[in-house]
C-alpha cells in the first residue's frame, strides 16, 4: 500500500529531499513556533532552488509548494477551495469567507465585495485617525523607559478599530472585546496551529477525544457568548437608528460592516444571524494578527533606516503643511513614499508567507502536474524574493516602488494579501489603517531599533518574538 500510495508519477514534481517512510517530512515540522518558521522557509527555499514546485508528505497527505509564479496564478485559478487544515477553524468560523466552501464563499464574497470598496473605506479614516491618536498616546508610557514590546500596543490599536468599524460598538462593549474577546481569540489561533503541529490531531477521530478539543469548545462558546449578544441588540437598535443620505461628506459618521449586513439581511433576505457571526469573527480572526504583525515589522524597518525614517517625517511635514490636523483620505493618497515603505517592508517580512488550496482536480503545471487529493502550497516567502525581482531581491530598496519599470511586470510575484479571487477582502481596510496609525506614530516620535537580528515565529501569521523591541522618543 505504502509503494502504491507513495509512487511517482512521471510528470509529477522533485519530493523535497529529508523525506521518511511513511511519516514523510512530519518530523521537520515537530519543534516550538520558531522551527515551524525554519520549516516553512527552508520549504520556500527548496521550492525555488527545484524549478518551482516540490512535493511534500505530512504522513498520508501529499502537499505541493509552488513559487513559480505563473504556475501560482494557474494553482489558485484551478482550486479555490480550502484544503483539510482550514477545516480546524470550521468549528468556529463556518460560513466566514475564510473556511466556507466554495458555492457559500462565491455569494457571499459578491455580497461583502461593497462593504470594502474605497468610499466605504474613506468614511472609516475619522475612526482611524482617533484610534491613531489613543495609540500614539498610549505609547507615552514608553518614553524614556527601555525598549519594549510593541506588539500588544499593535494589537490593542487593530482590534479596537477593526471592531469600531466593523460592528459599531459602545466604549462598554468595546472593552469586552479589547480584554475577553482578544485573549480568546488569541488562543484559539494558537490552539489550531498545535493540531497542525501533531499531525495524529489531523484525524477528526482522535482530535474530537483529546484535550484540545474540549478548549476548543470552551474557547468558541466564550467568543460566541460575546459576539452574538452585540449583533441581536444591533439588531433591534438599526430599526429605530435614521440613517443619513451621504456618509462621505458626513465627518465622522460611517456605517459599521455589522449594519450593512444586517441592512441586506433585510432587504435582500440573506445572511442569517450565524452568518452575519461567523463573518464578523472572521473579520477580527483575519485582521487583527495579520495587520500588527505586519505594522510590527513595518515600525522595525523604520527603527533600523533613520534616513528612510527622516523621509517619512518630511513627507508627513509637507502634506500637513507641518499642522498636527487628522489625516484626511488625501494627506493619506500623498503620502506616497510612506506606502513604498509599507510595502517594501511586507515584501522582505511578509505576515502570511504562505497560502494553501485543496487540489480537488489534477493541474497541469509547466513542467509537472499536481495530482488531486492534495493540497497546494504557494510559496509567498519566495515569490516575494525570486530572482525576476533582480539582482537585488533580498534587499530592503523602498525606491523599487516608485521608479516607473522597476517591479517585476508579473503582478503574483508580490502576493502579501494573497493571488487570484479568494484573495484578501481587507487589503485597502489594512493598508488604510496602517497608514494612518504610521503617519501619526511618525509626526510624533522618533523609532529607535533593530530589524537585523530578530527572530521570528509562525502560527499562520509569521511575528518577531525575539530581539524585536523598539526605543521611543518623542519629537521636539
Ligand atoms: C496587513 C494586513 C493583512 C494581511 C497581510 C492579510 C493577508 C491576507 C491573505 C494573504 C489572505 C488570503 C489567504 C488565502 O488565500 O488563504 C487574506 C484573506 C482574507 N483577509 Fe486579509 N490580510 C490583512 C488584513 C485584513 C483585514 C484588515 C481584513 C478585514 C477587514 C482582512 C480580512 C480577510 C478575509 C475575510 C480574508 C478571506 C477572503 C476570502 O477568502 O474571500 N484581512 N488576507
Amino acid at each position: 500500500v505504502w509503494t502504491t500510495w507513495f509512487k511517482q508519477k512521471p510528470d509529477a514534481p522533485p519530493l523535497m529531499p529529508g523525506s521518511l517512510p511513511i511519516i514523510g517530512h512530519s518530523h521537520l515540522i515537530i519543534g516550538d513556533r520558531k522551527h515551524l518558521w525554519s520549516f516553512v522557509k527552508h520549504m520556500n527555499e527548496s521550492s525555488l532552488e527545484h524549478n518551482g514546485v516540490i512535493e511534500v508528505w505530512f504522513g498520508p497527505n501529499r502537499y505541493y509548494t509552488v513559487t513559480d509564479p505563473d504556475d501560482s496564478l494557474a494553482l489558485v485559478n484551478a482550486c479555490y477551495s480550502k484544503p483539510y487544515i482550514y477545516g480546524f477553524a470550521k468549528d468556529f468560523l463556518k460560513n466566514g469567507l475564510i473556511t466556507a466552501d466554495v458555492s457559500v464563499w462565491k455569494n457571499h464574497r459578491k455580497l461583502l465585495n461593497p462593504a470594502f470598496n474605497q468610499q466605504v473605506l474613506n468614511t472609516f479614516v475619522d475612526e482611524m485617525n482617533i484610534q491613531s491618536r489613543n495609540l500614539v498616546s498610549n505609547f507615552k508610557n514608553e518614553i524614556g523607559k527601555k525598549p519594549f514590546d510593541v506588539r500588544h500596543y499593535l494589537i490593542t490599536f487593530t482590534l479596537s478599530t477593526i471592531s469600531r468599524t466593523s460592528l459599531g460598538l459602545t466604549t462598554q462593549e468595546q472593552k469586552q472585546i479589547d480584554r475577553d474577546y482578544a485573549v480568546a481569540i488569541e488562543n484559539l489561533l494558537a490552539l489550531y496551529c498545535d493540531r497542525f503541529q501533531k499531525v495524529w490531531l489531523h484525524m477528526d477521530c482522535i482530535f474530537n477525544w483529546s484535550a484540545l478539543k474540549r478548549k476548543q469548545d470552551k474557547l468558541i462558546s466564550t467568543l460566541k457568548n460575546i459576539m452574538n449578544p452585540i449583533i441581536l441588540k444591533r439588531k433591534s437598535d438599526i430599526k429605530t437608528i435614521v440613517e443619513p443620505t451621504h456618509y462621505d461628506d458626513t465627518p465622522g459618521k460611517f456605517k459599521p460592516v455589522l449594519d450593512q449586513m444586517l441592512h441586506m439581511s433585510q432587504e435582500q433576505e440573506v445572511f442569517t444571524v450565524s452568518d452575519i457571526r461567523e463573518h464578523l469573527d472572521t473579520l477580527v480572526a483575519a485582521s487583527y494578527d495579520t495587520t500588527s504583525s505586519a505594522l510590527t515589522f513595518i515600525l522595525l524597518v523604520i527603527a533600523t533606516y533613520p534616513e528612510v525614517q527622516n523621509r517619512i517625517y518630511n513627507e508627513i511635514q509637507e502634506v500637513l503643511q507641518n499642522k498636527d490636523d487628522d489625516f484626511t483620505k488625501h494627506d493619506l493618497q500623498k503620502l506616497v513614499y510612506l506606502e513604498a515603505v509599507m510595502k517594501e517592508t511586507m515584501r522582505l517580512y511578509c505576515a502570511v508567507p504562505i497560502i494553501a488550496r485543496q487540489i480537488d482536480v489534477d493541474v497541469k503545471l509547466k513542467n509537472c502536474t499536481l495530482r488531486s487529493n492534495s493540497t497546494g502550497i504557494i510559496g509567498v516567502h519566495s515569490l516575494h524574493r525570486h530572482p525576476l525581482w533582480g539582482p537585488d531581491a533580498n534587499e530592503f530598496k523602498p525606491e523599487r516602488w516608485l521608479t516607473p519599470g522597476a517591479l517585476p511586470s508579473n503582478p503574483v510575484l508580490y502576493a502579501s494579501f494573497g493571488i487570484g479571487k479568494r484573495n484578501c477582502i481587507g487589503k485597502l481596510f489594512g493598508m488604510l489603517m496602517m497608514k494612518t496609525a504610521l503617519a501619526h506614530i511618525v509626526r510624533q516620535y522618533q523609532i529607535c531599533g533593530n530589524i537585523h537580528n530578530i527572530e521570528c515565529e509562525f502560527d499562520v501569521v509569521l511575528k518577531p518574538v525575539t530581539n524585536h523591541h523598539i526605543e521611543l522618543k518623542l519629537r521636539s
